[in-house]
């Protein structure tokens, strides 16, 4: 897995596009996740996410070129007819638990219900447990959270800090990863047992000069 600066491209051309929805209650570090991710920066105060803020990042992962596009969501509910309308084009939902807050973690069934109310039936979800610097004061173990993730069929359970800089590359990373395979399914028409295909838009984008290079992938 690699991530470094040089790795990163300009926004306009790439092969892969990715809506992924971050999700969960409130003051998870969502926003500290998104901003570390983008620009390797902790701020400690964040403001209330007022509906859902966009942010932009560009990766190279196995020569091909994926924008991925987060969209970090309120989780207060009068912002809740604003957020379920971005849960529809999202290819991937990140949902947060603050893995030092167990009712944090005992909302997560929730938010995955919401994700199944509103968006396409075949989004793939990943736990995020964020706060993992906080491990002495934690409820919540990782095999917690595995259990719970394999219940409801989720892709996997990460844990993080956004704090100490920890697995934050490595939820996004592996998210694209997970969804350029499938999408890679679909193409081929292979059978898709193991992980529906994408069948939301935009999944493949043909811009820019090696546009059509992708879809031999
Ligand atoms: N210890 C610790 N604190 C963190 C971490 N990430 C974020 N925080 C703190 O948690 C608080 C909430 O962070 P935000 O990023 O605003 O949380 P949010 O989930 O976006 O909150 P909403 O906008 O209300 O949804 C802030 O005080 C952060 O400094 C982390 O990895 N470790």
């Amino acid at each position: 897995m690699q991530l470094s600066s040089s790795a990163r491209v300009a926004d306009e051309n790439f092969d892969y596009l990715f809506n992924i929805i971050l999700i969960g209650d409130s003051n998870m570090g969502e926003t500290c996740v998104v901003q570390h991710f983008k620009s390797k920066v902790y701020t400690e105060a964040q403001q209330n996410t007022i509906g859902v803020d966009l942010t932009v990042c560009s990766l190279e992962i196995n020569g091909k070129r994926v924008k991925m596009q987060v969209w970090d969501t309120a989780s207060q509910e009068r912002f809740s007819t604003i957020t379920q309308s971005y849960y529809r084009s999202a290819h991937a939902a990140i949902i947060a638990y603050d893995l030092a807050r167990r009712f944090t973690f005992e909302s997560v069934p929730h938010w995955i219900h919401e994700i199944e109310k509103y968006s396409a039936a075949n989004l793939v979800i990943m736990l995020m447990g964020n706060k993992c610097d906080l491990w002495e004061k934690r409820p919540i173990l990782l095999e917690d959270a595995c259990m719970l993730a394999e219940k409801h069929g989720l892709l996997a359970v990460v844990e993080t800090s956004a704090k100490e800089s920890r697995n934050i590359d490595e939820v996004f990373v592996f998210m694209a990863k997970e969804l350029i395979t499938r999408n890679s399914l679909h193409l081929y028409g292979e059978s898709t047992l193991d992980g529906p295909p994408l069948d939301s838009t935009p999944v493949l984008t043909a811009q820019g000069p090696r546009g059509k290079a992708h879809c031999a992938c």
